[in-house]
């Protein structure tokens, strides 16, 4: 794979020059015309592509670009045309992190209606205005060797490759990681200790810059700018061609510049109307919607990484440990590496609640000890309209322990591990952390960066990444050294049998993915983590070897577990005591086989399996 892309930039490294040098002035323009195009196209890839936004105003961004440039460089004629592109991008961002922030909370048709909504504003600010230039009919020049077809050439298609070298590294750095977690699900970004709403408005600016960087090359391309460039509707082509090309990749970015030229061209000399070719990039791109796999240049992607993986180990390997077997190292413990800071007095009261319908002996939740519990719950409660899926429940959740949350479905156990971390609105009771009490006032990323990490029932590890890539976002959530994060990735990869750090995560199997989201956690060094049906997906071979992890991760990584398990046989191997709901009230607790033995238990929920 890595040599079928250095390849491809070896081979672009080549043609390119021979192209910009041999080929007639016409060709020249024309391909320079893709390359800009591309920039913009590659702008949406990382919006709509990466982040999962829709953006209809890109053009907008191309055209705060070309104003900035047009303005500079008839104030300025000498001025270094690269530079003023540069000042045309600069003078986009600031308007694209503005939209992100405001748009921070929302997603979906809101996002996209609010982007409509800018477009049609700036739509209408620049038709009164106009481009600088215009009224007095005086073009923007490129100063220099830019101001000639091939010179421009030259800068397109290098803007071009810096942009995408740019966001290759970026896409490998945390905040690139971020994008495709926030993709794949805010809840479950913020579960890894992501910014989800500073990370998309970051991205939206990114994009922005990117789009504005393409209007600044149109303004030295087309000398004078016209409105009729950056309306609504060819910012929703532009949005069309891109996705139908898959523009999150350098080559669909370059396909989508090719189409935006090329087509037009093809239709005019064929004597087709252009609408026809807007009707039938349109169909295709929802055509990649529908089927979900992405654009050309991303389905050719999947297509050479599964040709590239064919024969690499896809799978978790979850066989017998030996005892020593993940901590074979030397290295330091996983956790506590970092202590956990203080949690501070909540600014906000909590509503006074009454005793717990059943409450654990202090011999039980080691409050007799003197030792805080890692999780301490008391009168948790949790309302859906009518339905009251949480009343009154407590548990201590104890260092050292693999504590059951078990119940029949719909008794409340999720609704539990969402109140606990931060993902419902309106909850009930309070939550200390090792006796620090106000964590239930924090947000969901706050606690999972003190330590509370979560896995959710419908596993969703990011968007795009490999294994390593998700570990490593997963991991940097605290404030410790690389060499410590890298150690704890280390263990977690061994001591949950996991594939290769360069697998892309698309290509493991539902049981894997779903390890996979309990090692993200593990390598966070958590305090406590929260496994919601961990084993589901897995053959029961390997639910055998996960439950015996499961039981030894507070050994391994000094992390207490909650584990939410409808297998009887898998949490009777792995926890040392239960608590068990039903109708979201606390039925039974304490040690695991005393818990499930409870007539109530036994009658209301296992069905005389105990
Ligand atoms: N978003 C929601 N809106 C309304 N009701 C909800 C919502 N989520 C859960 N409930 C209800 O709350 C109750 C508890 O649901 P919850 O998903 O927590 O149960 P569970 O024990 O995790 O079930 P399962 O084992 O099937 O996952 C159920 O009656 C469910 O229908």
């Amino acid at each position: 794979m890595r040599s079928v892309e250095l390849g491809g930039w070896a081979l672009l490294a080549v043609a390119l020059p021979v192209l910009g040098w041999l080929l007639p002035v016409y060709w020249v323009y024309l391909l320079a015309s893709v390359a800009v195009t591309g920039i913009i196209a590659r702008s949406i890839g990382l919006v709509t592509g990466r982040l999962g936004l829709i953006t209809l105003c890109q053009m907008s961004f191309a055209a705060i670009g070309g104003w900035t440039v047009s303005a500079l460089a008839l104030a300025w004629p000498a001025a270094p045309f690269p530079l003023l592109v540069l000042a045309g991008g600069a003078a986009a961002a600031p308007a694209g992190l503005a939209i992100g922030l405001a748009t921070a909370r929302i997603r979906g048709v809101e996002f996209a209606i609010v982007t409509l909504g800018f477009a049609a504003a700036l739509d209408l600010v620049l038709r009164q205005g106009g481009f600088p230039g215009v009224g007095t009919g005086t073009p923007v020049i490129p100063h220099g060797p830019f101001a000639e077809p091939r010179g421009f050439f030259a800068l397109a298609w290098t803007a071009l490759v810096l942009v995408q070298l740019a966001l290759g590294a970026l896409g490998r750095s945390r905040v690139g990681l971020a994008w495709g977690a926030v993709r794949s699900g805010e809840r479950a970004a913020a579960a890894l200790g992501v910014r989800v709403a500073r990370v998309k408005a970051l991205g939206f600016a990114t994009g922005a810059c990117i789009a504005g960087l393409g209007g600044g090359l149109l303004a030295g391309q087309f000398g004078l700018l016209t409105t009729s460039v950056f309306t609504p509707l060819t910012s929703m082509m532009q949005l069309v061609t891109a996705v139908l090309c898959g523009a999150s990749l350098f080559g669909g970015a370059v396909l989508a510049g090719a189409f935006s030229v090329f087509l037009p061209e093809l239709l005019r000399r064929a004597g087709i109307p252009l609408d026809v070719g807007n009707a039938l990039l349109a169909v295709g791109a929802f055509d990649v919607l529908r089927r979900g796999r992405g654009g050309l240049a991303e389905q050719l992607r999947a297509a050479l990484q599964d040709r590239a993986f064919a024969r690499a180990r896809l799978q978790v390997a979850l066989g017998p440990t030996a005892p020593d077997d993940a901590a074979a190292s030397p290295g330091p413990p996983c956790a506590p590496a970092v202590p956990v800071p203080p949690v501070p007095t909540p600014t906000v009261s909590v509503p006074a609640v009454s005793a717990p319908a059943v409450s654990a002996p202090a011999a039980e939740t080691g409050a007799a000890s003197g030792v805080p519990p890692r999780l301490a719950v008391a009168g948790l409660t949790v309302r859906y309209g009518g339905v009251t899926a949480l009343d009154e429940v407590s548990l201590s959740l104890m260092a050292g322990e693999v504590h059951a949350l078990v119940g029949p479905n719909g008794a409340g156990k999720s609704t539990f591990v969402d109140a606990v971390t931060g993902f419902l609105p309106e909850v009930g009771g309070t939550v200390a952390l090792d006796g620090v009490s106000g964590f239930d006032a924090l947000p969901a990323r706050e606690r999972a960066v003190r330590g509370v990490r979560r896995t959710f029932q419908h596993a969703r590890p990011v968007d795009g990444a490999t294994v390593g890539g998700f570990l490593r976002l997963a991991a940097a959530g605290r404030p410790d050294a690389g060499p410590e994060r890298a150690e704890r990735i280390r263990v977690a990869v061994r001591f949950l049998g996991l594939p290769g750090a360069d697998v892309p995560v698309r290509l493991l199997d539902a049981g894997s993915r779903r390890v996979l989201e309990i090692a993200g956690a593990l390598v966070a060094a958590p305090r406590a983590v929260l496994l919601d049906e961990p084993a589901a997906g897995l053959g029961e071979a390997e639910r055998a070897g996960l439950a015996e992890r499961v039981r030894r991760i507070p050994e391994v990584f000094d992390c207490a577990v909650l584990l939410i398990e409808h297998d009887m046989g898998f949490v009777r191997a792995a926890v040392s005591r239960a608590t068990v709901l039903d109708d979201g009230r606390v039925i039974a607790h304490g040690a695991v086989d005393r818990a499930l033995a409870e007539p109530r238990v036994i009658a209301g929920y296992l069905g005389g399996e105990a």
